[in-house]
């Protein structure tokens, strides 16, 4: 799927101005911004889902116009087909897990019915999650209530999955785990993801296309499939860990 983006964010807290200044264009369906604490990621993928509005610029996301400053076109969020996973995942801790992956399926005040429970009890069971069917979110690990953020996201058929550094809560060998299952999730389901991170072993791999990102700017675009096909995988992740690192040494 594309994702076209060429925007300005401009956001102003009380102390300073934050200014970003981005535009990256890519049609593979694992996409990383990699990039130093405040450059701009978060804003970006919020912008995507429609949660920020740019002051300039246009998103297109699979032939889709989502924002276009000069058509006046700015869908809301709900419009914008996108599941977004929160760096803490979201849930809402007073809802069990087959409410928080059911809560966009609900018509509030109605109880969920026959056809949505049995789409809500398939996903648990494709995510491992039906023996925790009634449990809250503090009862979880951090692997299962990534699982849960995801499930609930994909149960509304995203046309893109947006996620914000979804493995730093977890520790190295859970992190390793979920990047896996993560992958294969994807695989299974088709749907591209566009993924932040700080995290090199997350870029190296998730990464098809890279976007490295500095102080609100692209300060590169790498083609990392490209680049395992021209050069091997084992040259490839060299070059990419030289481009990561170069990026913190300039800073
Ligand atoms: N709602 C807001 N109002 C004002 N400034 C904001 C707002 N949201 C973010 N910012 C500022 O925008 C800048 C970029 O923030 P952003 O969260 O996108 O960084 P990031 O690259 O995702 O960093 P991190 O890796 O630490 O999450 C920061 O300086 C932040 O203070």
């Amino acid at each position: 799927m594309r994702l076209s983006i060429d925007i300005d964010v401009r956001l102003q807290s009380r102390e300073r101005v934050f200014l970003l200044n981005v535009k990256f264009d890519s049609i593979d369906d694992r996409l990383v911004i990699f990039g130093p604490s405040g450059a701009g990621k978060s804003v970006t993928i919020q912008a995507i889902a429609g949660l920020i509005q740019p002051t300039r610029g246009r998103i297109e996301l699979g032939g889709r116009v989502l924002f276009d400053s000069a058509a006046g076109i700015n869908l809301p969020a709900r419009e914008r087909r996108v599941g977004y996973l929160f760096q803490d995942y979201a849930l809402f801790p007073h809802l069990n897990v087959v409410e928080n992956v059911g809560y966009a399926l609900r018509r509030w005040p109605w109880p969920l019915g026959v056809a949505e429970r049995k789409r809500i009890e398939d996903m648990l069971k494709l995510f491992g999650l039906q023996g925790l069917a009634n449990s809250h979110p503090r009862e979880l690990s951090g692997g299962q209530r990534q699982r849960v953020a995801l499930a609930r996201a994909l149960l509304r058929e995203p046309d893109v999955l947006l996620l914000d550094e979804p493995f730093a809560a977890m520790d190295i060998l859970l992190r390793g785990r979920m990047r896996q299952e993560l992958t294969d999730i994807q695989g299974r389901f088709g749907v591209p993801m566009v993924v932040i991170t700080h995290d090199l072993e997350d870029v190296q791999a998730l990464a098809d296309t890279l976007v490295v990102y500095d102080l609100g700017q692209v300060a590169r675009t790498i083609p990392c499939a490209e680049w395992r096909r021209r050069e091997g995988e084992v040259r490839a992740r060299e070059l990419i860990a030289e481009v990561c690192a170069g990026q913190y040494a300039e800073l």
